[in-house]
């Protein structure tokens, strides 16, 4: 017996299965069959090709070839049918759970145990009842390293081949490279180190930036899976050949009359059409988006954009405020956790927005508010590609893309080294820089859309010339967030006539800011401001969103004043 099948025998007695009797199988419903291909569909989309490819092979053979998926649930199988039915006996078909948990020693459950290729021969299965069996697996895994599932070959035990198991690694070897020709946009291949042990070429994929984002199992074994991320040029990899390359595919394709309009975004500025194209063409590709700008500036309404008119638009668009979510609870946000794994957590545990988001897109706003730990946190979740919950040893792979935003300057950040350098460069796939709303040349026409929003049913009222002069004087601190709330109020103002100067009303806020920058005054403001800040919250039982629209300021920036004065909201705050 192998040390590997030896291993799981321990296991298995450890855990009390008792050899003689029966595996506990579950009946699954066909709801949950559906549930669990819907969730495979791309695993099981990939690989029926090859899968297909297979079958004729295996007819009249006495074998079948299975795909399993990374929770051992059976998501395909082909093959001879006469021992299909034979297999059917110990529920060696779709639907079932080969966990080695439950179901012993056997070639699919001990393969996602161990990761790495399982040979398992007749009385090698650690239930009498699956003796009859041969069976070989091999672990698949993405293209980022996370496990996907196996790759299992079983026949009765009498037709044991050695061979079987070579030929799993091989379908498990093509179907990664089938990941990595369809998610990268360059392969390279690197000089096999030793070409009489080295089973296969060494792939590896890198982005448009020659990032790796990928590598087959046999370039991991060569470079190291810690490489994944870095530019191949600061590499010492040797030479390498390009044998696919597909950039030249994405870009010029995504010339401006290809791209999908963002609708909801207004403006004629260069500026912002320059952020706008580059956002449109961001919505064609999967890199991750970093959108940089003052608050208010339309950073959310742009990632909601890039989501919408992208191939994710079905799925959904989770978006969580970094700067909102107390230190100590960012981790179990974001990447959910077990029941009773801290005071206070639902019993039943709950899933994070990462896995909230499924196929989507997760906008982590105020990206730059986050404290070092959970920094630390995100990026190992985006190199991975995995998130273990709070209090759980198990980590399940994720497929979201991230979108971040921040108003703060990072490259300051880092140097003051409060933001993590090799996090900002996995954060800037593509980084739009979204103008203030004073530099921006178009700030009428954008009034008149907001206008527009605003009386959906009806004509909008026109802005006089002298309304327009003052909008566009305005050194507008709280950007488009507060241009719209003094539309709100020069159209309530003016009853259904046109906008007039007088109905524009900037009160105060330069005034403020002035007097805010004066040092004299300053504590005495702070705290007239922390005051304000404490009543809003107060006037509205704690309601953010309220007594942000109270004091007109954007929420993010509120949240972020309440975590300057350390105010915190009453109760439901504590309670979370
Ligand atoms: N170009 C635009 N056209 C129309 N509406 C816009 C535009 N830009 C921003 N808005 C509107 O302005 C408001 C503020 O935008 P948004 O919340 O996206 O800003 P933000 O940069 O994410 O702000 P914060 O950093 O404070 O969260 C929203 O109501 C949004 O719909």
């Amino acid at each position: 017996m192998s040390t590997i099948v030896l291993q799981s025998w321990k296991r298995c007695q450890e855990s009390n299965l008792k050899a003689t009797e029966n595996a506990h199988d579950q009946i699954i419903s066909m709801n949950r069959i559906k549930e669990i291909i819907q969730e495979n569909h791309l695993l099981i989309r990939r690989s029926l090709p090859l899968f297909g490819r297979l079958e004729p092979f295996l007819l009249h053979t006495e074998h079948i070839a299975l795909l399993a998926d990374r929770h051992g649930n059976i998501i395909h199988t082909v093959g001879d049918p006469t021992f299909a039915n034979q297999a059917q006996k110990v529920q060696l078909q779709i639907g079932a759970n080969w966990k080695e948990g439950h179901k012993g020693t056997n070639a699919i459950g001990t393969a996602l145990i161990e990761k790495q290729p399982v040979h398992v021969q007749g009385e090698q299965h650690y239930f009498l009842e699956n003796q009859f069996l041969t069976c070989s697996a091999s672990p698949i895994f993405s293209t980022a390293g996370e496990l996907l599932g196996v790759v299992n070959i079983s026949t009765r035990k009498e037709y044991n081949h050695p061979l079987s198991l070579t030929l799993v690694c091989m379908v498990a070897e093509a179907l990664q490279n089938h990941f990595l020709s369809a998610e990268a946009d360059r392969i390279v291949t690197l000089p096999q180190a030793d070409s009489r042990t080295q089973r296969s070429l060494p792939l590896i994929g890198l982005d448009r930036d020659d990032r790796i984002v990928g590598m087959n199992e046999s370039a991991k074994r060569q470079l190291g899976s810690e490489v994944m991320g870095r530019v191949i040029e600061q590499m010492d990899a040797g030479m390498e050949n390009t044998i696919q390359d597909k950039r030249k595919r994405i870009w010029p394709s995504a010339s401006p009359a290809l791209l999908k309009p963002f609708p909801r975004l207004a403006g004629t500025c260069p500026r912002f059409l320059q952020a706008k194209m580059l956002g449109q063409k961001a919505a064609r590709v999967d890199f991750p988006v970093l959108l940089l700008g003052e608050s208010g500036t339309g950073k959310e309404l742009f990632a909601q954009m890039i989501h919408e008119t992208g191939p994710r638009a079905q799925e959904p668009f989770i978006a969580v405020n970094c700067s909102s979510i107390p230190e100590n609870l960012i981790e179990s946000e974001l990447f959910g956790y077990e029941g009773g794994s801290f005071t206070g957590a639902q019993r039943e545990g709950r899933i994070g927005k990462f896995e909230a988001a499924k196929r989507g897109t997760i906008f982590l706003d105020e990206i730059g508010d986050m404290s070092l730990r959970s920094q630390a946190a995100l990026l190992r979740v985006l190199q991975e590609k995995v998130v273990t919950p709070v209090g759980s040893n198990q980590s399940r792979p994720i497929y979201a893309r991230v979108i971040a935003a921040t108003h703060r300057n990072l490259p300051e950040e880092i140097r003051a080294g409060r933001f993590r350098a090799d996090l900002y460069y996995r954060l800037k796939g593509v980084m739009i820089q979204l103008p203030p709303l004073r530099s921006r040349t178009d700030i009428p026409e954008l009034a008149r859309h907001l206008l527009q929003q605003l009386s959906p049913e009806g004509v909008a009222p026109s802005i006089s010339r002298e309304a327009q002069a003052l909008l566009v004087s305005h050194s507008w601190p709280g950007n488009v967030r507060e241009l719209q709330g003094v539309l709100i109020q020069a159209a309530f103002l003016a009853d259904g006539e046109d906008i007039e100067a007088d109905h524009i009303q900037l009160e105060g806020l330069d005034e403020v800011r002035d007097v805010l920058e004066s040092e004299d005054a300053l504590p005495s403001l702070k705290e007239t401001e922390k005051e304000a800040i404490r009543r809003a919250i107060r006037a509205t039982g704690g309601n953010v969103s309220q007594a942000a629209k109270l004091l007109q300021i954007g929420r993010n920036t509120l949240y972020r004043k309440m975590a300057e004065y350390r105010i915190s909201l009453p109760a439901t705050w504590e309670e979370l």
